[in-house]
């Protein structure tokens, strides 16, 4: 038996595949996300999505620190070195974590509640854990690959920024200091990034690793958006469960819910 070996594909194809996950898998597409972006998420659904997602931020350093202890070059070492430091800051209270705790604070939630993750959904940890645990165990180009959900979240970021100024005026302005600063970084992320991937992910097989990559980050933000639908929905629009609908017994509130 022959193994087939496939050319790589040209730069171009190689981009186009990477960009078609992105216009179907991305998270701007999930009913949660769209529902937010038309002002119909409650107070409460919105500080479950801003405490469940400092989680995610949380990890973010972790998992571009996994991809530094993995890469041998120092070329993109050194350029990757910055995000760190973009979400931990040079000093306290400084960077993308801290500014995140003032968007939960400006929405009511206590620093204490989010810093203790009391409220974090278990398929919110596991998503994320996940992420850390790929960029951990893949090939280091694939692993920033799978940072390249980035490419597609400034429309995102503009959408959500203008939709809290405009329905969750109960938000300060202050609070979405995070989200203007994402405005920035994230197409010189995802700019890096897409350049990377596409030096060094050069035979056929890594390319398609880097789209699998790729699709496997936007299960996870999926996941993380789906869990919180779960538990907090039936999102406006959704038909909510009857007890005709459903045979099992109402569930007590989970632990930790707010
Ligand atoms: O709010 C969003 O929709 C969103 C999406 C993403 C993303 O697409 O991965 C990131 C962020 N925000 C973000 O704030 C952020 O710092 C970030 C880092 C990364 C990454 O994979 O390295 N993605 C994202």
């Amino acid at each position: 038996m022959s193994t087939v070996i496939l050319e790589p594909w040209d730069h171009e194809t190689f981009v186009a595949q990477l960009r078609a996950v992105g216009m179907t898998r991305y998270h701007h597409l999930h009913p949660f996300h769209q529902a937010m972006n038309r002002g119909a998420l409650s107070p409460e659904q919105i500080r479950a999505w801003i405490v469940n997602r400092f989680y995610y931020q949380q990890h973010i350093p972790m998992k571009d620190a996994a991809i530094l202890a993995n890469c041998p070059l120092p070329e993109v070492r050194r350029l990757w070195l910055h995000r760190i430091s973009d979400h931990d800051g040079e000093h306290e209270d400084e960077g993308g974590i801290a500014a995140w705790l003032k968007l939960a604070e400006a929405s009511g939630l206590s620093r204490e509640e989010v810093l203790s993750g009391r409220h974090v959904l278990p398929g919110v940890r596991f998503a994320v854990e996940a992420y850390v645990t790929f960029a951990r165990q893949q090939p280091w180009p694939l692993a920033v690959a799978s940072s390249l959900t980035e490419l597609f979240s400034p429309d995102l970021m503009s959408e959500r920024l203008a939709a809290f100024e405009r329905y969750y005026t109960w938000i300060s302005p202050e609070g979405l200091t995070y989200f203007r600063a994402r405005l920035q970084q994230a197409p010189r992320d995802a700019a890096q990034a897409l350049e990377l991937t596409v030096r060094y992910c050069t035979t056929r097989q890594l390319q398609e690793g880097a789209v699998q990559a790729l699709a496997f980050k936007c299960d996870v933000l999926w996941s993380m958006l789906d869990a919180l639908q779960f538990a907090y929905g039936p999102l406006p629009g959704e038909p909510a469960q009857t007890a005709a609908s459903t045979s099992a017994p109402t569930p007590a509130p989970q632990e930790g819910r707010l």
